[in-house]
């Protein structure tokens, strides 16, 4: 059986207090829809002030994260927090702004009363002005709401995440569909957002974006946390520097056993005479392999970027799944010999 714990109010019971200093606390969530585990097991904590990038490849969950934080569905078990009480609450009391991926925008309204409208409804609403500004629509202010490009939806979209002073904003993949002079000003409004210190939680497919805008990375696969940190730890998880060089002669089963104990290696490719290494540190991997005598040249040393690094482990943690499903399988097979 599976339970949703109610979430206690701030200044309830003993354990609250740090509780409801948290922005973001998920403890051991599930969701599914039908046979299909979309979060399983989920637990993570935003910190006030954070800004944080959702990565996953498609179907990791993350939209279904974000619907759970927004109490847009229940959990099939588990605890979502936001500032201590459960979402309703939250966004009931203005804390939560959000911009979500698709929803209609009302019809034969123009941008100005939309965001009107938004302001009018929050609690702690902001001046019309500054949000029609903050979102690059004061020009196209007008304009009806359903004679705009998508670029221009979206930007009508996170007006309506930043109508008022809201704690903690929302952005399910923001920029799809901005081209770049959009998607630089949506940035910097949300830095100027982050700077005031709220908490900023962004879905994305843009991993430069992630690189670029967030403190902290969460990499989600399958519904479950692959990785937590900020861009580097994540790169360094990964593997995250690229050392290639070439040796004299081709490279023969000795040297490359000798290649094979260098420290920090994460991966090894031999081509001809090309030696292509991944490895974790890669000062004490260039180091050790001076003192193998293979005399390398044309070395070269590059970091992994963030995109590489999310390939990267989203498809270990894919080659790990299937080898503990091929195991799995075959110790089923086994049973099935020894039951005969
Ligand atoms: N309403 C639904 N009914 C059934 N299955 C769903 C529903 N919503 C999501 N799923 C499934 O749950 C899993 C997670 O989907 P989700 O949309 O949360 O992933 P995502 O990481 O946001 O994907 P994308 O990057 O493609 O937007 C997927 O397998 C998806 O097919």
């Amino acid at each position: 059986m599976t339970t949703t714990t109610v979430s206690s109010a701030p200044g309830g019971p003993a354990g609250t207090a740090s509780r409801a200093s948290a922005a973001v606390r998920f403890e051991n969530v599930t969701k599914d829809y039908g046979s299909v585990r979309a979060v399983d097991g989920l637990s993570l904590t935003l910190h006030p002030g954070e800004t944080v990038a959702l990565l996953g490849p498609n179907g990791a969950g993350k939209s279904s994260t974000l619907d759970l934080l927004l109490g847009l569905r229940p959990a099939d078990s588990g605890t979502v927090e936001v500032f201590g009480t459960g979402p309703r609450e939250a966004i009931v009391a203005g804390r939560v702004g959000a911009m979500l991926q698709s929803g209609g925008l009302m019809e034969e309204i123009t941008v100005e009363e939309i965001v009107r409208l938004a302001c009018s409804l929050h609690p702690r609403p902001h001046p019309v002005d500054r949000v029609l500004a903050g979102a690059g629509l004061t020009k196209i202010a007008s304009r009806r709401v359903d004679k705009l490009s998508g670029g221009q939806e979206q930007r009508v979209r996170f007006a309506l995440a930043t109508a008022g002073a809201s704690d903690l904003i929302v952005l399910d993949e923001p920029t799809t569909g901005m081209d770049v002079t959009s998607r630089q000003a949506f940035w910097a409004t949300m830095r100027e957002q982050a700077g005031q210190g709220r908490t900023v939680l962004f879905a994305t497919h843009y991993l430069e974006e992630a690189d670029a805008v967030a403190d902290r990375v969460l990499v989600l696969h399958r519904g479950r946390l692959l990785a937590d940190g900020t861009a580097s730890e994540i790169k360094a998880k990964a593997g995250a520097r690229k050392i290639s060089f070439e040796l004299e002669g081709p490279v023969d089963r000795a040297a490359e056993d000798a290649l094979r104990t260098l420290p920090y290696l994460n991966s090894l490719a031999v081509t001809g005479r090309t030696v292509r290494i991944r490895s974790h540190d890669a000062d004490a991997t260039v180091h050790a392999l001076y003192g193998l005598g293979l005399y390398p040249r044309n070395l070269e040393v590059a970091g992994l970027g963030l995109e590489q690094a999310f390939v990267a482990l989203t498809e270990a943690a894919a080659r790990t799944e299937a080898a503990a499903r091929t195991e799995a399988a075959a110790h089923t097979g086994a049973d099935e010999e020894n039951a005969r």
